[in-house]
């Protein structure tokens, strides 16, 4: 006889949780599983009864899950929450066109409403349009930063209260690492602690937290004058695309960008009290 769930001691185990180390069975992974995101959102208090909550879903395998298991728990547990999908289309053939299909399937399956919002209606451009001015090397600086706020921006539109996003630890550990490969060595204390415990993170009470406000131009959150989405969009439009992303040589400083307040405000000034983003471990 092999060796047996370490939880069930009865059926064999199907993996071990990089968590806790133990091997478990199928049945035994799903429980402790929804187990622990229920009690993660029940602890902090993550929502309340009639919260209306976008769950951010890219068809990737990360916030399928995320749809999947906040539509389970909203039923099992009662809570109340008006779920919808709200997906991003960044315009990339190819790529993000096949996953907006699996998206569309999770809106039939999870029975709950999609709202897609791309690139092209907010910004004006896809991504394979950046890719075609700027070239493939810092055209993820553009995606990501745009993802962010047509996020927002949906979750907005959309009148949500809350955010749910599929991050995960890999997600927490890869974007400490990348700020510590560019040199940002100012917080070492902090990043040690979420590298340790994505679960267990916290804010020393000592470290300066940016201030947050809105963007001069579009609105949206931002702890700059003008977000880095208007800087980058400035720099496309005046067909200068790498103004947002140049360094200054030498210093790690970021060149300065001088960027014109222009236009309507978005009726947006509010949208910072009313989304939150939360990301739900797995
Ligand atoms: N195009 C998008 N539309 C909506 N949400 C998105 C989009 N891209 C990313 N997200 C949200 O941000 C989370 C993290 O995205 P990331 O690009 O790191 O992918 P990932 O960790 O591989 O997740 P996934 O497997 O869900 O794609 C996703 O789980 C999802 O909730």
């Amino acid at each position: 006889m092999g060796r047996l769930c370490e939880i069930c001691q009865q059926s064999r185990p199907a993996l071990r949780r990089p968590k806790t180390g133990q091997q478990v069975c199928r049945e035994c992974f799903f429980k402790a599983f929804e187990h622990e995101i229920h009690e993660t959102i029940v602890n902090n208090r993550l929502f309340k009864k009639g919260d209306r909550v976008a769950v951010a879903a890219s068809g990737g395998k990360d916030s399928t899950v995320l749809a999947h298991i906040m539509t389970l728990l909203n039923e099992r547990h009662c809570y109340g929450l008006d779920l919808f999908l709200l997906s991003i289309d960044e315009g990339i053939t190819g790529y993000r066109d096949d996953s907006l299909e699996t998206v569309k399937r999770n809106e039939v399956q999870y029975g709950i409403p999609l709202k897609v919002l791309s690139y092209k209606t907010l910004y004006g451009w896809t991504m394979d349009d950046i890719v075609r001015e700027i070239g493939r090397k810092n055209n993820c600086t553009f995606c990501g930063v745009f993802r962010r706020q047509a996020l927002d921006r949906g979750a907005f539109m959309m009148k949500a209260d809350k955010m749910a996003t599929g991050h995960n630890a890999d997600d927490i550990a890869e974007t400490v690492l990348l700020n510590l490969l560019r040199g940002d060595i100012a917080r070492p204390r902090a990043i040690l602690d979420i590298i340790k415990s994505g679960e267990d993170f916290r804010i020393a009470s000592t470290a300066k937290m940016p201030e947050q406000g809105v963007c001069k131009r579009c609105g949206y959150i931002s702890s700059q004058e003008f977000c880095k989405a208007c800087v980058l969009l400035e720099g496309l439009n005046r067909g200068l695309p790498r103004l947002g992303i140049s360094r200054t040589r030498g210093s790690g400083k970021k060149a300065p960008v001088v960027i014109k307040e222009e236009g309507e405000k978005a009726e947006t000034d509010k949208v910072t009290e009313r989304i939150s983003s939360i990301s739900v471990e797995f």
